[in-house]
């Protein structure tokens, strides 16, 4: 079996992107969304991904982005992936992966089965399937809030797309949660944080270091 993919989130200095790349993270993220404590501007993103060598993906994390938004990020010429963390429908989904020439990633927001069937409207518009957890209707933000779904509402998913397991996950629960779901790619951002926005070396290499178990 392939070996499983960590994506590590929210990223905002060459020291953690360094220390994600050591410990072993696949794909690194980046948040662009303003009222996070993660947000980082184009150019910051273009900066911070030259700390990580070309095989790590490089994710830009946007919420419902305009495509002058999208314009700014794509040109500065250092993604390899946009995910999109709103309400986009899969018609818009379609629409930026057809118009900015990179792989998409939707998020599913996810608290009931019904979430889950939901996704199925995106096989073919999106390159690859994010289950996070919901946020409560109100919230500051769509993601990247520590909180944790039902994962298995994840056991035996058969969808033809390629979906990765995010949402409250830690170095406490990771193997449980691939267990549980059978994902082979996790996201996880305030799982390694020591405060909102700030990362630990620490904890993103005891996250890795777990996953390496599974
Ligand atoms: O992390 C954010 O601040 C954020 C803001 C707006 C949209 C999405 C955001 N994060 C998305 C992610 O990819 C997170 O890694 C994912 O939601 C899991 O977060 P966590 O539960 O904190 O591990």
């Amino acid at each position: 079996m392939s070996r499983l993919a960590i994506k590590i989130c929210g990223l905002s200095t060459p020291e953690t992107v360094g220390a994600a790349v050591s410990a072993g993270a696949s794909h690194i993220g980046f948040v662009h969304f303003a009222k996070s404590p993660r947000h980082v501007e184009a150019d910051q993103i273009r900066g911070l991904a030259a700390h990580a060598p070309a095989h790590i993906e490089k994710v830009a994390v946007v919420v419902d982005p305009t495509d002058e938004m999208l314009g700014e990020l794509v040109g500065a010429g250092a993604l390899t992936a946009l995910q999109l963390h709103g309400k986009e429908s899969p018609q818009r989904v379609a629409a930026i992966r057809a118009r900015f020439g990179l792989p998409v990633w939707k998020a599913i927001a996810v608290k009931t089965r019904a979430d889950i069937d939901s996704a199925s409207a995106y096989v073919g518009a999106a390159d690859l399937l994010l289950f996070d957890a919901k946020t409560p209707d109100g919230a500051a933000l769509p993601g990247g809030m520590g909180l944790r779904f039902d994962w298995t509402l994840l056991r035996g998913l058969a969808i033809p797309a390629p979906w990765g397991l995010s949402g409250g996950l830690s170095s406490d629960n990771v193997v449980e949660a691939i267990c549980i779901s059978g994902a082979r790619l996790i996201d996880i951002s305030s799982g390694v944080e020591s405060a909102p926005g700030i990362k630990s070396v620490d904890k993103i290499m005891a996250f890795c270091k777990a996953v390496s178990a599974c």
